[in-house]
């Protein structure tokens, strides 16, 4: 049961595609304005409704590549065929600033950032079941068949690394995952 904690200066949330990383983040960010998402750089493109500079800076792999050359990430890794990575000063910024940073991010970044930044707070989320995150991803209806399949195939292996970190939320209930989170990240109570 996770219990009220000092707010997190940095949490990242990791977790399989399609088990509610985005909705949750959206709910936090709805009511905790003071917690500033990390915008990530990615290879992949993007998907309906998404806007450059707002849910991703969507990057040609060369100028994502550079950007690794430069020392501007992070951290950054490959996932289902695409790159993802966290542009640095954004993130330097506001901590120096003590604004409460959330990174969400795959499984290789997390053991990147667990390197860099030890005291950051990692929570994984996990569906209720394999079934279920499938159900999920498939009923979102934003990825081909094929990077469903690659999804589901990484998941497996991202599930089995959930003991790495700080905390595992389960998203079964939407309202209870939510106020789980809020309560880890030192949340709770600030509405
Ligand atoms: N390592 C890393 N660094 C980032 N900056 C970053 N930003 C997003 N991700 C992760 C989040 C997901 O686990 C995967 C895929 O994200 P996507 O938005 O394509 O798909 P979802 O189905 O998970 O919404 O990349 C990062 N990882
Ligand atoms: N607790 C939940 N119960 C049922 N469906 C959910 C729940 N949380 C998220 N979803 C749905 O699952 C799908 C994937 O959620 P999303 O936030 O895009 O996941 P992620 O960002 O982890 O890939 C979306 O259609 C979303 O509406």
């Amino acid at each position: 049961m996770a219990s009220s904690q000092a707010p997190a200066r940095l949490a990242l949330l990791t977790g399989p595609s399609g088990v509610g990383k985005g909705t949750l983040v959206a709910r936090l960010q709805e009511r905790h304005p003071q917690l500033w998402l990390s915008v990530s750089a990615t290879t992949r493109a993007p998907r309906e409704g998404e806007r450059d500079g707002v849910h991703y800076f969507f990057k040609t792999r060369q100028d994502f590549e550079a950007l690794v050359r430069s020392g501007g990430l992070l951290e950054w890794a490959e996932f289902a065929n695409n790159c993802y990575g966290t542009p640095r000063g954004p993130v330097e910024e506001r901590l120096v600033a003590g604004i409460p940073v959330l990174l969400e991010i795959e499984l290789e970044g997390a053991r990147q950032v667990r390197k860099s930044f030890p005291e950051a707070l990692q929570i994984f989320l996990a569906p209720p079941s394999f079934d279920e995150l499938e159900r999920r991803i498939r009923g979102r209806a934003t990825e081909s068949d094929d990077a469903i399949q690659r999804r589901l195939d990484r998941a497996r292996a991202e599930l089995e690394a959930q003991s790495e970190f700080d905390a595992v939320v389960v998203n079964d209930d939407l309202e209870a995952a939510l106020l789980e989170l809020e309560g880890l990240m030192g949340l709770a109570g600030s509405i």
